[in-house]
């Protein structure tokens, strides 16, 4: 709001968006409507029904077509193909042979397609920007860039591709095109590398938790070895059956070891595999040495988690398509210490599908970082957790069991807060899940309940960690139904904290994190309510969209009145990821 007043009579006024009245953002619409989940078959488990979609759409049926041509990653995205007015044959724009020669169907013609191609995109340098009205570039500046031979060549442009890593694929198609070529003798341009980059940014290791083609195709063939949850639901079925014929029907408790796990019969791409060993996963990814690891198909036991010391610390919570790697990099970059990846599908963990093994990916920088996986039993979410836990061998801290998601398309497959209302199941998952993961400690995001005035959080909390072994709950002080409506129930968390502390002190166990969750917008917010109610922490989410600079302010103490000079400086910083920079230099060449 600084300044507005001055900018009234001011020739510029045409770059200003009117102001209209604008409708209160629809939270609810967010944390579903665009998100991967909803373009999704939630746990395949319905497919035959009729969806019914949240957001803007919500109340909307779709007939079986229209889903089908719905199907996908991230519907809520619009992306346009725009394609060049000359097609340049791949080969030759990346400065190689075509073997199509005359045959191929794109123009070899380098020159028509440059004469023909837009301009160069331009990012003015911070130099270059004027500090006082109307802050735009001088004429000079746009002459200096103009070559009569090359007119779409901008030669003061930098291509953060080729930048951050030496060669940029896109080669001559590249909008940033004078940022990697040259003029040769006879006036041609010849496309240009770094050698020096491109040798650091192939040794430098960024992100980490990628899987591989090779334990994609695994997973997508139903190949990829998860030993110990066959066992557990081997024995989850034996149960069953027992209880069916009258008999007890309990399965191991968690106080007592898990069963040994048999030579496994399994079978890699290669053929059948030794008894006794460990299947290999091919390499390319976290899963490499699988075999190396010492036993890692022993379940380990219970007292040998890792526990999750999270005193103090501060918790972005997971939030679907906007926490995503890069803004969770700002976050942490302004103080939080735990993070956690949006929330994913165990169907679609276990189908292969490369959108939910994105979600994974985790920066150095995030310290304190766990994968979030919704499903509705543990024939899913057992095997889902084994997979994750081979696949980021080493780099995982927790996983977390959504069971918040209040959405139509995951609730009515018995996922998210659909396991609020089915704690024997949820037990099961929890348990069979803590087997699976191996150290790697298991924790539980929920709601306070399904239905407005039927809160049941106070009941399953208790058990979480006393009978199955989560290391750490998370409690968003809302029901399903209420969605966002209202505000959270802060008196009901510290009834909960309450009931859990209790249990925690008959029975002489160690204390788990509890943190809350609900309408932490600042500083003040965060330290009331913890010391209102008792809990360890509270993860921040709506805040953090608003502000991400809000962990500062948390750990400081105070409000920070950021400059927006202050705010881009931050995210000039924090360096763009390698994964994200294809994407990004090829939907800036569609601009
Ligand atoms: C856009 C959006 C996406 C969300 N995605 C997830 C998610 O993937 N998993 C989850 O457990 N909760 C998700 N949530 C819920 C938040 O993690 C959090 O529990 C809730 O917003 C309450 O906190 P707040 O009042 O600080 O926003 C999402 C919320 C929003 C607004």
């Amino acid at each position: 709001m600084r300044n507005l007043c001055c900018l009234k009579a001011v020739p510029y006024a045409r770059f200003l968006v009117a102001s209209a009245p604008r409708a209160a953002p629809d939270d609810d619409a967010a944390e579903g409507s665009t998100s991967h989940v909803n373009g999704r078959q939630g746990d395949g488990e319905n497919d035959g029904e009729e969806k019914t979609l949240t957001g803007p759409q919500r109340g909307k049926k779709w007939s079986k077509e229209e889903r089908k041509n719905k199907r996908g990653a991230n519907k809520g995205r619009r992306f346009q193909k725009v394609r060049d007015d000359l097609e340049l044959c791949w080969k030759v724009a990346s400065g190689t042979q075509c073997e199509f020669g005359q045959e191929c169907r794109n123009t070899h013609d380098i020159k028509a397609y440059l004469s023909a191609k837009p301009k160069d995109i331009r990012f003015p340098s911070p130099a270059s920007i004027s500090q006082s009205p109307p802050f735009v570039l001088s004429v000079a500046d746009d002459e200096e860039m103009a070559d009569a031979e090359n007119p779409s060549v901008d030669w003061t442009v930098k291509c953060p591709v080729y930048e951050a890593m030496g060669e940029c694929k896109h080669g001559l198609k590249c909008r940033f095109l004078g940022g990697h070529v040259r003029k040769g003798e006879d006036g041609q341009l010849i496309l240009t590398t770094n050698e020096e980059k491109k040798v650091l940014a192939a040794t430098t290791e960024e992100e980490v938790n990628f899987a591989g083609t090779e334990s994609l195709k695994l997973i997508r063939t139903k190949k990829f070895p998860h030993p110990i949850s066959d066992v557990y639901l081997k024995e989850l079925q034996n149960a069953a059956s027992e209880e069916a014929k009258g008999g007890s029907g309990k399965h191991t408790p968690l106080s007592e070891p898990p069963p040994a796990i048999p030579e496994p019969e399994q079978t890699t791409p290669d053929g059948p595999v030794d008894h006794g060993q460990v299947p290999k996963v091919p390499s390319s990814d976290n899963t490499e040495d699988l075999s190396q690891i010492d036993h890692p198909d022993v379940p380990t036991r219970f007292a040998e988690k890792k526990r999750l010391n999270w005193t103090g610390k501060t918790y972005l919570a997971p939030l679907t398509t906007v926490g995503n790697l890069p803004f969770r990099r700002i976050c942490v970059d302004y103080g939080a210490d735990i993070t956690c990846g949006e929330m994913g599908l165990a169907n679609s963990f276990l189908q292969g599908s490369k959108e939910e093994w994105s979600l994974v990916r985790r920066h150095p920088s995030e310290s304190i970082f766990g994968v979030q996986v919704a499903g509705s039993k543990p024939q899913l979410l057992v095997p889902a957790a084994e997979t994750i836990a081979k696949v980021c061998a080493g780099n995982l801290d927790f996983v977390d069991i959504n069971c918040g998601c209040p959405i139509d398309l995951v609730y009515k497959t018995g996922s998210g807060s659909a396991l609020l209302d089915a704690a024997g199941k949820l037990g099961k998952i929890i348990v069979g899940m803590n087997r699976a993961l191996g150290d790697i400690p298991v924790t539980v995001k929920l709601r306070t309940g399904v239905k407005d005035g039927r809160n049941n959080a106070h009941k399953i909390m208790p058990r979480l960690g006393a009978e199955w072994g989560a290391a750490a709950v998370t409690l968003h002080g809302r029901t399903r139904q209420q969605r966002y409506s209202k505000l959270a129930d802060w008196d009901y968390i510290k009834q909960c904290v309450e009931a859990v502390r209790e249990r925690e002190a008959e029975e002489d166990l160690s204390p788990v994190p509890i943190f809350g969750g609900g309408d932490c917008f600042s500083s003040q917010d965060y330290w009331e309510k913890i010391e209102q109610s008792g809990v360890d922490g509270i993860m921040v989410a709506r805040g953090a969209l608003i502000k991400p600079w809000i962990f500062t302010e948390i750990k400081e103490r105070r409000e920070w009145d950021i400059s927006s000079r202050e705010r881009l400086e931050h995210i000039r910083k924090v360096r763009m990821p390698r994964s994200l920079l294809g994407s990004y230099s090829s939907f800036v060449s569609t601009i």
